[in-house]
């Protein structure tokens, strides 16, 4: 752990004075900056909140990933390449906003792999038919939408600006998994029951994405109140169910909640109940795949070593070179 960024000796480690300027610039809606002062728990969530959501696109990459060798057309195949590939990217940003906050990615991989920090419980959801990859584009990527565009205004600037990128990105990748559904849809019989099958199974997992009940989340309060977080989790849930209801119906498919219908004097969507039993059960490690993702990314992590070793061997040499360089 990087020591350069710890808070100094007061009460929370802070000098009043700190603290004052702290809680100012957060009032103020301005960024809080790494060489910032701030307390260490709006450090530690930070680091909570970033390190899982990093996790969450590396391990998101395994279920999409596994239809890259059976897409069926080289098109299929060049755009879920890229948006795996893409996934990726976001992972590193967010591992190096991380890093920003005295987090060690390594340490941080570690912690994965150990089961000691957690990813989104909807990648432990098996990918069953191509129709879920067009699934997972248009609810997984949207909801990611709902809940990462208001992050776009998190108080963190590292976290605040990495989300700028990922979430263009995000709208891509929900629209290629739109667009393939309407095809899908327009083809045969067959294919259409696939697509209906999928959003069955998909739709009740994507709700659990946005995490438990406003009044069953732990930290929604103080991170709303550091403006880490912009909405509550039941909010961000809400947009999301009145975002993809008339995106179904002009697909032509069904959502599968009898008890959704619009709320004329609300003025928006009612819902049932998520399965929170379900829900709970995934993030302790109990869901249909978490041992599998977790073991493909311990794996991967090995085999990777001998790349990793390269680069420090490398870096070292290149070092040593501009030394020598910088004597002579
Ligand atoms: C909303 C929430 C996820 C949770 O709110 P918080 O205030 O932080 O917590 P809260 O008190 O409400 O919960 C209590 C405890 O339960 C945990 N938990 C809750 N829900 C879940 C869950 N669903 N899964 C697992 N764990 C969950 C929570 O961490 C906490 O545990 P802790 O106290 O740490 O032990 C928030 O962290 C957030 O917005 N994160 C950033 C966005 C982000 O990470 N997105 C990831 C998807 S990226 C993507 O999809 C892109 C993509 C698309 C396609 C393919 C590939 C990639």
């Amino acid at each position: 752990m990087d020591t350069t960024h710890s808070s100094p000796p007061g009460a929370d480690g802070a000098e009043p004075v700190l603290q004052r300027h702290f809680e100012a610039t957060i009032a103020r809606d301005q960024r809080i900056e790494p060489r910032d002062w701030m307390p260490e728990g709006y450090r530690r969530t930070l680091v909570r909140q970033i390190a899982q959501h990093a996790h969450s696109e590396i391990i998101g990459m395994q279920p999409e990933g596994e239809w890259i060798t059976r897409a069926p057309s080289l098109r299929r195949k060049a755009i879920l390449f890229a948006k795996v590939q893409d996934e990726a990217g976001h992972g590193l940003y967010l591992y190096s906003a991380a890093e920003t906050l005295g987090a060690d990615r390594a340490d941080l991989t570690e912690r994965l792999i150990e089961g000691r920090q957690k990813y989104s419980s909807i990648f432990n959801y098996p990918t069953l038919s191509f129709a879920d990859v067009g699934v997972i584009g248009w609810f997984v990527d949207g909801a990611a939408i709902c809940n990462q565009v208001p992050l776009c205004r998190s108080s963190y600037g590292p976290y605040a600006r990495a989300m700028v990128r990922i979430c263009k990105e995000e709208s891509f990748h929900q629209r290629q998994g739109y667009e393939l559904l309407m095809t899908m849809m327009r083809g045969t019989k067959e294919q259409r029951e696939m697509v209906q099958d999928a959003v069955d199974r998909w739709w009740w997992p994507s709700l659990m994405m946005f995490g438990p009940p406003d009044d069953a989340s732990p930290n929604s309060a103080q991170s709303m109140a550091w403006k880490i977080k912009r909405h509550s989790n039941d909010e961000l849930r809400q947009r999301f169910v009145d975002m993809t209801v008339p995106q179904a119906e002009k697909l032509g498919v069904t959502l599968p909640d009898p008890e959704l219908r619009w709320n004329e004097e609300r003025g928006h969507h009612d819902f049932g109940t998520p399965d929170w039993d379900e829900l709970m059960r995934v993030i302790k490690g109990d869901g249909p795949c978490n041992a599998q993702r977790t073991e493909r990314r311990r794996t991967a992590h090995e085999e990777g070593a001998w790349v990793r070793e390269a680069a420090t061997a490398h870096a070292a040499k290149q070092a040593a070179r501009a030394q020598k360089g910088a004597v002579a």
